[in-house]
């Protein structure tokens, strides 16, 4: 497992453009019938990708879970959030089967013993990334779709950033003991997201860009709000963002991404924003 220790803000002002790739930029999410997973100290969040083609995947494929966990299976102590962003697919849990099409999201709660990845067809597998978070507790396993999301419309095609952010796992939704989830679309011509930006002392996030058209990149923007660093990703990358940095993007194209959190709180709103006027 591609183990990160938690890099901080002091030192990354001194960071080369590879020292700040290799900290916080997550490439390769997909390869055929693997499990790729990234493990950040910061908060203790799992980032992985698995893009079932032949094969039935266990999410515990390839990872050793008593030597990275100290459980005995994954989700003994975390919870996780799942998009599809491939073709269709399914993921059963403990023997339920979840149907996931493009965009539809899985919430898998604490104590599922087998998650296994399958894809419909072989011509169209499904992509399926994923968010897991330490957990105490359990709720419910549950299927979200883009519609079930609590929608919240934002910005101004006058400043090139009008989107929808779509909350999934997120309290209005469904309970989770940490780990809140959601898609922002751009809309064709905006091309900034969260921009006027923020940062939440309280919580780290993690974002991954999708639908960013072939040769076409986001410049994604981290750092403390005077000290900004820019990461060039391109499609299906994902990036961490401590709780001390900024993290917003501007495309070369309109885009989407799915953003997720976890930390001391589920306050959504609990930001800190910064006016554009205050980075440097
Ligand atoms: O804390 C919230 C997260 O950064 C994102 O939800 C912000 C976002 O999707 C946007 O403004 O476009
Ligand atoms: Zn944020």
């Amino acid at each position: 497992m591609d183990i990160r220790y938690s890099a901080n803000q002091r030192d990354v002002k001194r960071y080369t453009t590879e020292e700040l790739r290799d900290e916080f930029l997550i490439q390769d999410l997909y390869h055929p019938d693997e499990v790729v997973s990234v493990y950040s100290h910061v908060d203790r969040m799992v980032t992985l990708g698995c893009m079932p083609v032949k094969e039935h995947v266990s999410i515990e494929k390839g990872i050793d879970c008593w030597k990275n966990f100290g459980t005995h299976y994954f989700l003994e102590r975390r919870e996780i959030g799942i998009f599809n962003i491939g073709g269709a697919g399914s993921i059963t849990a403990d023997g339920v089967e979840y149907r996931l099409g493009y965009k539809d999201c899985l919430y898998i709660t604490k104590g599922t013993k087998k998650v296994i990845f399958a894809s419909d067809s072989e011509e169209a597998p499904a992509k399926f990334y994923m968010v897991s978070a330490p957990a105490h507790t359990s709720y419910e396993t549950k299927l979200i779709t883009l519609k079930d999301a609590a929608k919240r419309p934002l910005g101004d095609a006058n400043t090139s950033n009008k989107r929808v952010i779509n909350q999934f796992i997120h309290p209005d939704v469904l309970k989770t003991c940490q780990l809140s989830m959601g898609m922002t679309a751009l809309e064709p011509g905006s091309v900034w997201n969260s921009m006027p930006c923020h940062t939440h002392e309280r919580r780290m996030e993690i974002y991954m860009y999708f639908e960013v058209p072939e040769n076409q990149v986001v410049m994604h923007f981290m750092g403390e709000p005077t000290e900004t660093r820019h990461i060039v990703m391109k499609n299906e990358e994902a990036v961490i963002s401590p709780s001390w940095s900024i993290h917003c993007g501007a495309g070369t194209s309109n885009y989407t991404f799915i953003w997720a959190m976890g930390g001391e709180n589920q306050e959504f709103d609990d930001m800190d924003n910064i006016a554009p006027m205050d980075l440097k």
